[in-house]
């Protein structure tokens, strides 16, 4: 079904050499990340040939790691009673090198700012005591700096390792061979279903410029409308038939699973999925303004998503009083570092 939604929201632009490479590896990804991320039994860090050497399984993992709160250990009475949940932080990028410059970025893949540094470092403290099991990413650098910088801030100090299954040798060069490092690490899966919004040929343009020249209506129509394209560009609705597609195909069973999972996307990506996951309509989604570098918490619980809003800091009592899972990962963490 996400090829068919992916086919739709590109057709329009097979002109567009950047969406014509995307096409020819959609389906290579889609493999992929089917056979490493399909429900809490894949093998994240394995490839084909060593799965069963390097099998790990979200039990396995919780059964060796003291402060993992897995989904076998409910914190209810009944303690063989399953939880099905999961800590959903979701960051937009720091802010950029053309954010600074006010230019319209898209799928240009454009490098963290100073400030956006700053930015993501600052993130990572108000999310150092939640607990992060998988992190994903778009495919561009401004997002995965902000996952990497961010993590550095974790207290549980595991290690974000990026997986590489874009060939049989990329998979076969990075494996892992220990099962004990794999505990200690957490697999950022980089995608372009989460990138920007293609921003056609406003990207490199400036904003203010722009609507100098076509007015402040037409170019709030263009940012912010939900079914009007920038010119050659995607829509948010266009935009959200792949990132949406891809959350629930790649991302939901890994809640479902009882795995925390962090998000580093971008302003429109993150807008989409918020859309989905707040049941938004098409005129709600227009006020819809996202921060750079800010952590958003949500509880995946029963099949719903809770919204938490914005974890304040980490010694920030309130952060904590969400879930007794996310206070009891946090104790653990006091007691343990
Ligand atoms: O330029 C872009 O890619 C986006 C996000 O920075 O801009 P906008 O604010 O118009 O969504």
């Amino acid at each position: 079904m996400a090829a068919e939604v992916y086919r739709h929201a590109v057709g329009t632009f097979q002109s567009h050499s950047y969406l014509n490479n995307v096409n020819n590896h959609q389906q290579k990804l889609r493999n992929n990340l089917v056979r490493f991320l399909v429900n809490k039994d894949s093998a994240i860090y394995s490839s084909r040939s060593n799965r069963s050497l390097i099998r790990s399984s979200a039990s396995q993992t919780s059964v060796a790691d003291p402060v993992s709160l897995s989904p076998s250990r409910s914190l209810t009475n009944d303690t063989n009673k399953k939880s099905n949940e999961a800590a959903l932080i979701l960051i937009r990028h720091g802010e950029s090198l053309w954010n600074e410059k006010n230019l319209f970025t898209g799928c240009v893949d454009v490098p963290l700012s100073k400030k956006g540094i700053d930015e993501a470092i600052e993130a990572g403290k108000r999310i150092s005591s939640i607990p992060v099991d998988v992190i994903f990413t778009s495919a561009l650098i401004r997002a995965q700096m902000t996952a990497m910088l961010a993590m550095t801030q974790h207290r549980r100090k595991k290690v974000p390792i990026i997986i590489h299954n874009e060939s049989e040798q990329a998979r076969q060069w990075s494996q892992v061979f220990s099962e004990d490092t794999k505990k200690q690490s957490i697999p950022v899966i980089a995608s372009w279903q989460l990138n920007e919004r293609m921003y056609g040929e406003l990207q490199g343009l400036n904003k203010q410029e722009t609507a100098d020249r076509y007015g402040q209506e037409q170019v709030h129509e263009w940012r912010r409308s939900y079914d009007t394209p920038p010119p050659n560009g995607e829509s948010l609705e266009m935009c959200a038939e792949r990132a949406v597609a891809y959350f629930r195909d790649q991302i939901e069973p890994q809640l479902l699973s009882g795995k925390n999972v962090m998000i580093a996307a971008h302003g429109n990506s993150l807008r989409s999925i918020i859309m989905y996951l707040d049941k938004l309509t098409s005129q709600e989604v227009i006020s819809l303004e996202l921060s750079t570098g800010i952590p958003m918490l949500y509880i995946f619980k029963e099949g719903r998503f809770i919204r938490r809003g914005s974890p304040i800091g980490p010694k920030e009592a309130g952060v904590y009083a969400y879930t007794k899972r996310l206070a009891l990962y946090r104790q653990k963490l006091d007691e343990m570092f």
